[in-house]
């Protein structure tokens, strides 16, 4: 029997039509992935399955009975959970209490902490990681931990239906692995799962069936998520067809003194001996895990976090240390990795936020000129092809990969910083959330940038980004650098094996 049917769903937001009449079917048992550009309503459509949101239309079927979830209590207890991409755990309280948080299992009455941990640890240990400590504070997991919570938490529920949104997007190589593994023994137990991912490649791996969205309308429902050619997705999903192809480097290795020298830049815990060069018009990618120390590198070369030990010049002149004001005024610019806490100001415009980092150019005599500063940003936002396209609307209302959009945009605005013109930007994790179409349009602009002088050092955790995009790759294993090597000499196999090592060399310890 169909496990969940959706029939025609209708959900507006004032001036949006999110959700504009789709249809889903999902077995009991598949992996059923929801694919669809940036916007085109998938965050939507699992929060009406949640209860989160209210359909204006459109029937719900959950094992053969129409049902209203009213709250997102309601669908859990009917068996649906949510693993959102936030994850929404409470960090200040232990694994176990986040697991039963609401519904706690009671003897005699009374809520029992040790019933809790136990039935904690059984849960943890069929999903495979029985290491996590029951008792211990969630916020003091890393971010793969603490998706197994959540998926405890749905398993506590005894969930027949897991919905995950993006859930590899915050996870390095080894651990989307194990995450895959964990999903094969929840469908192989009859689990039904809804995976989202703007990653291909891994829909092809873990996926059963395939429905697409697109501007809040199903196109295709069901495709065998295998088989189903690239092109044909792609072209169901953008309404084109996109090359997924990397823009041609320069002929030339640029010359010169380096624009950006770091020399034996240390933190304690976080990395040491960091020593590596960027010119201007090349693109340096950091290669590496998740918590291998690449961001605080970048943060620490942006002067947010303070090296103990090292100098970093740009131009041959030494730069203050752990002064981001320095860094500015020497031309740095930095897209953060969390986007929200750190990039973005919700509740204002989309103009806005596009245009902070280069106001001064839309000044005149000390007022800035709006419709040039609307003008400039329009045409950088129509390239990315963000949407809704009315520079206007909050940034609160924007979809994730939207969002993420607007962080980079901000500084493809005529290359400008703060200080003065763009020099250095710094861009972690520049692609998350972002989808196929919009990458390809993304990738271009960062080499424009470079050919137009900028040096740019980028974090990524996807290797064939690194390898496609950067000039030349540095590897970056517990703090340290183990390789660099031109992109052109490196194969995704070699740089896998290189971040791995010392995984393994863990493991045999
Ligand atoms: N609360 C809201 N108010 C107004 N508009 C909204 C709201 N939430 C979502 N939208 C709009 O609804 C549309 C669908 O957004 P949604 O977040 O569902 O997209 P998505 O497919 O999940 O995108 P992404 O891949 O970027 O995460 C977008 O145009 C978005 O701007």
């Amino acid at each position: 029997m169909t496990l969940l049917k959706l029939t025609g769903i209708v959900k507006t937001f004032p001036g949006v039509r999110a959700l504009d009449g789709v249809d889903l079917e999902v077995e009991p048992g598949e992996v059923h992935c929801l694919l669809g550009q940036n916007g085109a309503g998938k965050s939507t459509l699992i929060k009406v399955l949640s209860g989160a949101h209210q359909p204006d239309e459109g029937t719900i079927e959950w094992a053969g009975s129409t049902v209203q979830f009213s709250k997102p209590t309601s669908a859990l207890r009917a068996g649906l959970a949510t693993i959102y991409q936030e994850l929404d755990l409470v960090d200040d309280l232990t694994v176990a209490e986040n697991v039963f948080l609401g519904h706690e299992p009671r003897q005699f009455g009374f809520s029992s902490r040790g019933i809790t941990r136990r039935r904690t640890r059984e849960l943890l240990a069929r999903l495979g990681h029985a290491e996590i400590p029951a008792g211990r504070e969630v916020g003091r997991l890393p971010a793969a931990g603490k998706q197994i919570v959540s998926m405890a938490r749905a398993l506590s529920h005894d969930a027949r239906l897991i919905i995950m949104d993006e859930p590899s997007a915050v996870l390095a190589h080894d651990e989307v692995e194990n995450l895959f593994r964990v999903i094969r023994d929840l469908t192989a137990a009859g689990v039904a799962v809804i995976y989202i991912s703007h990653r291909l490649a891994e829909i092809r791996e873990i996926g059963d069936r395939v429905t697409i969205l697109k501007d809040g309308r199903t196109v295709a429902v069901n495709l065998p998520a295998r088989t189903t050619p690239t092109d044909e997705v792609v072209r169901l999903m953008t309404g084109r067809s996109v090359e997924y192809v990397f823009p041609p480097r320069s002929a030339a290795a640029p010359e010169g003194t380096p624009l950006l020298r770091v020399s034996g830049l240390a933190r304690a815990h976080e990395f040491s001996d960091v020593s590596f060069d960027v010119r201007a018009g090349e693109i340096v990618g950091l290669a590496g895990l998740v918590g291998a120390g690449r961001s605080e590198i970048l943060e620490t070369v942006y002067g947010a976090r303070k090296a103990a030990a090292g100098t970093i010049e740009v131009d041959g002149k030494p730069l203050r240390r752990g002064s981001v004001k320095a860094a500015v005024a020497a031309g740095m610019g930095l897209a953060p990795e969390e986007r929200k806490s750190q990039a973005l100001l919700l509740g204002e415009p989309v103009y806005r936020n596009v245009s902070l980092a280069s106001l001064h150019r839309f000044a005149r005599l000390g007022f800035v000129q709006r419709g040039r500063e609307r003008d400039a940003v329009g045409a950088v936002t129509r390239s990315l092809d963000l949407r809704p396209a009315d520079p206007r609307r909050t940034m609160r209302t924007l979809s994730g990969g939207n969002q993420q959009k607007a962080v980079v945009a901000r500084w493809l605005v005529g290359g400008s910083s703060e200080g003065g013109s763009l020099r250095l930007l710094l861009l972690d994790e520049p692609t998350r959330g972002v989808d196929i179409g919009a990458r390809a349009e993304l990738y271009a602009l960062i080499r424009s940038l470079a050919d137009q002088g900028v040096g740019v050092l980028l974090v990524s955790s996807e290797v064939p980004e690194v390898l496609g995009l950067a000039d030349r790759v540095l590897v970056v294993r517990e703090g340290r650098i183990v390789r660099e090597a031109p992109a052109s000499d490196l194969t995704e196999a070699q740089v896998l094996d290189l971040v791995m090592a010392g995984e393994r060399a863990a493991t045999a310890r």
